[in-house]
């Protein structure tokens, strides 16, 4: 039984605070109640102790349900205050100790996910970090498996993927070295070089932190989880929970809000979206099975469901866009209604006039009304966001899935049900809609009693749409008619033609009296 092994384990988790490891400290918490500590590498942030910021998640909506099984919770989180980027992580010496003695099983689930990363920041948090937690965790006598998180993309210059580590050109080790002579001017020279057809130094970083446990692993008991685009919780331990807006919660919000009406994707093209909690059933299963069974090398477990259950981005987007009609999100810029383009042409025509336009045109109306204009600004941002997801949304990926089947089947049907990661049981249709309600209710805090509200706004958006086309429409005709005699006959054809067709009704509806 996974729950009956966690009981009584020290656990220490990376990336804690983040999305993935607020979702594992809640179910582990959850199912394991007799767990004996957490761990959790934390660093001071933003005006907030320690103590405030684990106070902050432990008091979410997230943590609701834990508090009825472990109404101590707060007593099995020991925040250690760390921070990833500094030489032997900033643990101090008594907190390191502490660590030595006790730890049982590590969770190393923190990084940089951002794409557009320095290359000497995302070495340091993906590559270096890692290579520091395994030489701490090789000197940790209780140490009985070291999980770590890596992506499914890590390989994303390969059209198939399979359960093994794919080694990069330049050894990890030398990458290190470099980091710490060469400046940002000579970095940022050869970052293209380095990370090759891989689209940015997150999934580069990603795949040289899999080489460093492969090559200093030592005799750790290690495995590696690659789950692909991470979404909102499927169904535990509520649907649609979701706090983060990176991969498609942005674009969600962005398109619900109104700001984000075209977007180049393929239709076709698999959308290998992965529930968050179905993550982190398969994570603590691994945890678990690494344990017990100690494979005699490191698996690697792929976490994605574009093999098992497919999805296409057209059929998510569209499922998107549906639901906004019956929960739309409040006080938006303009309707939503997005497309999909898929050439460079049709894709900066739509980024010009259903983007820059729009936000050209409400900046100049917030001048006349005395308020500062931000529309530009946020309208950049998005199209810079929107250009670096794009590599993601064209293309499909093949992923192995053998170990994580093989798992699957070694598990006990009670842990099956418990430590669920079946994808094949997941209706995309009703997920997305928990997702978009989700980012509604927990990302944005939108109240759901304003809904109401929030379509009268949509209403009033659509009636200044029609109005403006009209406007519009009337404007460019009389200027058309100005200054063309074949626009005039064409005008006064239609007139004539309307005027004829509505007396030949009257004419009719005379004789049938
Ligand atoms: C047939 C029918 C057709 C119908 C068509 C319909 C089509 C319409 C579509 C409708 C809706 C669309 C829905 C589906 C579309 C799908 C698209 C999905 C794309 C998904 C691709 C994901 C690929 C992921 C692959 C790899 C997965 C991983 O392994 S890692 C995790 C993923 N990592 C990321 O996603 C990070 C990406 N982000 C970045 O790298 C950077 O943020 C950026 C470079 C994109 C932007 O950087 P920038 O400096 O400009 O901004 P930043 O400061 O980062 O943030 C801006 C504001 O956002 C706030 N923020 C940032 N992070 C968070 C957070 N985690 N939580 C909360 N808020 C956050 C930040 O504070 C900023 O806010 P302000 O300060 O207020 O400005
Ligand atoms: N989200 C996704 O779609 C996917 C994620 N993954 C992987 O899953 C893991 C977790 O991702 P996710 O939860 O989404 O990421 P988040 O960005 O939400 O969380 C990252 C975590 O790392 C911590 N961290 C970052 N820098 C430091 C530092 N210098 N010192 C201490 N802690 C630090 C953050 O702490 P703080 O709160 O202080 O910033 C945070 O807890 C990553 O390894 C990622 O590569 C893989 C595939 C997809």
């Amino acid at each position: 039984m996974i729950s009956a092994f966690y009981n009584g384990k020290s656990i220490l988790i990376t990336g804690a605070t983040g999305f993935l490891g607020k979702v594992m400290m809640e179910k582990l918490l959850r199912t394991s109640p007799d767990l004996k500590v957490i761990y959790i590498l934390v660093r001071p942030k933003a005006g907030q102790t320690l103590q405030q910021r684990v106070f902050q998640i432990l008091n979410s909506k997230l943590f609701e349900k834990v508090k009825e099984v472990c109404p101590k919770v707060h007593e099995k989180i020991r925040a250690i205050s760390a921070d990833l980027n500094q030489h032997d992580l900033a643990i101090s010496k008594e907190d390191m100790q502490e660590l030595l003695s006790h730890t049982n099983i590590i969770f190393h689930c923190a990084a940089t996910v951002r794409f557009d990363d320095h290359l000497r920041h995302a070495v340091q948090l993906n590559v270096t970090a890692t290579q520091q937690l395994l030489s701490i965790a090789s000197q940790m006598p209780k140490l009985e498996a070291f999980i770590h998180i890596s992506t499914a993309f890590a390989n994303c210059n390969l059209k198939h993927i399979d359960e093994v580590i794919y080694p990069c050109a330049v050894e990890p080790k030398k990458i290190i070295d470099s980091m710490e002579w060469l400046d940002d001017a000579i970095i940022d020279e050869i970052t293209p070089k380095l990370i090759g057809d891989r689209p940015n130094t997150y999934t580069y970083t990603k795949a040289l932190g899999e080489m460093v446990l492969q090559q200093e692993g030592g005799n750790l008991n290690i495995a590696i989880i690659r789950p692909s685009i991470v979404g909102a919780t499927w169904q535990e331990p509520f649907p649609g929970w979701i706090d983060s807006i990176n991969g498609p919660t942005g674009l969600i919000v962005a398109a619900g809000k109104g700001f984000l009406r075209s977007i180049r994707a393929t239709p076709m093209a698999v959308a290998d979206l992965i529930p968050v909690d179905l993550v982190i059933n398969l994570t603590l299963a691994v945890g678990w099975y690494t344990a017990v069974h100690r494979p005699k090398s490191t698996l690697i477990y792929h976490c994605t469901s574009g093999n098992l259950n497919p999805c296409h981005w057209g059929k998510m987007g569209f499922q998107v866009l549906a639901t906004f009609e019956k929960i739309p999100f409040e006080k938006a810029f303009r309707r939503p209604n997005a497309d999909f383009t898929t050439n460079n042409i049709t894709t900066h025509y739509w980024n010009a006039v259903s983007h820059r336009v729009p936000a050209i045109i409400y900046d100049v109306y917030l001048r006349l009304t005395g308020r500062k204009p931000r529309m530009t600004k946020v309208m950049n941002r998005l199209l810079r966001t929107l250009s670096m997801l794009e590599y993601f949304i064209n293309r499909s990926w093949e992923w192995s899935t053998y170990n994580t089947e093989m798992l699957m089947s070694e598990l006990s049907p009670e842990d099956q049900r418990v430590f669920n990661f079946d994808v094949r049981q997941l209706n995309w249709l009703e997920y997305i809609e928990n997702y978009v309600l989700g980012v509604k209710k927990y990302l944005l805090k939108e109240d759901m009693a304003g809904i109401p509200e929030a379509r009268q706004h949509l209403k009033r958006l659509r009636n200044i749409h029609y109005l403006f086309n009209t406007a519009l429409f009337l404007i460019a005709w009389r200027l058309l008619i100005a200054r063309s005699q074949v626009a005039r006959n064409v005008w006064f054809f239609i007139v004539s033609f309307c005027y004829k067709l509505l007396s030949y009704f009257r004419a009719s509806s005379r004789l049938k009296v």
